[in-house]
């Protein structure tokens, strides 16, 4: 396989046993994936199935306690250290002391970067997530839905070629989550990036994805993985669609399969 083609992603027989005060909690069970470059994975499953734990094994920010996973050919925390990927979380999670521009430019004033190149990528993903004009705004100046865009923002700072997302619209409602979707959609396309996406929302995830992995508890595991056959370009009226309805119900049913062995 070339060096394009391989995954950037690459989980193979991945375990992940928590020790806990109640006893050992088996999150994460024989998990193999491959995700290639450029693909929209989303993660759906019932809540502790281990979509969480394995974003955060992706990012380095667990340790397996079996099998392998590798991110852009290297182990999880060569890969954080590279800066592979941009984490974006649940909540927005803004200082609300700082401006939007200051938030987006914390982690390169961190890194040591110039004031000069703080400003340049501010700036570029400012606009990639629309909201130029916004910069000396502060958090609770702008909707929800605005703030969870800073937060991603903040996230493509460093122009990693993964982003992770781990449930981030869920405390959104509807109609704001459609359009964070569309947005999401456009922004993906424009910078082809790799996304790993955590979501409970079956329409959410079939909108948004190639590839929907669904999972299931006790032991968190993959039940099924589908390809979608969904063109790239996606308008919100495609989910009245024939193809869409069939892969929700493929969904739903690996979902009933997941929970059957309860
Ligand atoms: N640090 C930890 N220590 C002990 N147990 C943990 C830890 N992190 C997660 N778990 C357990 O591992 C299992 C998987 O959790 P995880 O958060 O990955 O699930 P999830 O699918 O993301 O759930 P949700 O949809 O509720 O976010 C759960 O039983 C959870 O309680």
């Amino acid at each position: 396989m070339s060096e394009a083609n391989s995954p950037v992603i690459r989980a193979h027989a991945l375990d992940l046993t928590f020790q806990t005060a109640d006893g050992p909690v088996h999150a994460l069970k024989d998990v193999n994936l491959e995700i290639a470059k450029g693909e929209f994975v989303s993660f759906i499953g019932p809540s502790g199935c281990g979509k969480t734990t394995f974003l955060r094994c992706v990012a380095g920010l667990e340790q397996p306690t079996g099998g392998t996973i590798s991110v852009n050919g290297m182990t999880p925390d060569e890969a954080r250290q590279a800066r592979a990927y941009g984490y974006v979380f649940q909540a927005a999670g803004l200082y609300p002391w700082r401006t939007i521009g200051r938030n987006i430019s914390l982690p390169l004033e961190i890194m040591g970067y110039s004031k000069a190149d703080q400003k340049d990528r501010v700036s570029r993903v400012l606009d990639l997530v629309e909201l130029s004009g916004f910069e000396r705004k502060y958090p609770w100046q702008l909707s929800g839905g605005m703030q969870q865009r800073a937060s991603i923002a903040r996230a493509l700072a460093f122009d990693a070629d993964i982003l992770l997302m781990d449930e981030p619209f869920g405390a959104l409602d509807e109609i704001v989550r459609d359009h964070l979707n569309e947005q999401l959609l456009a922004l993906w396309a424009r910078t082809e990036k790799t996304i790993g996406f955590v979501t409970h929302s079956i329409p959410e995830a079939v909108y948004l994805s190639t590839k929907i992995v669904v999972m299931s508890p006790r032991p968190g595991r993959i039940t099924d993985v589908i390809d979608s056959p969904l063109p790239k370009e996606r308008p919100l009226d495609i989910r009245d669609s024939p193809e869409f309805i069939e892969i929700a119900h493929r969904v739903r049913d690996g979902l009933r399969a997941g929970h059957a062995d309860d």
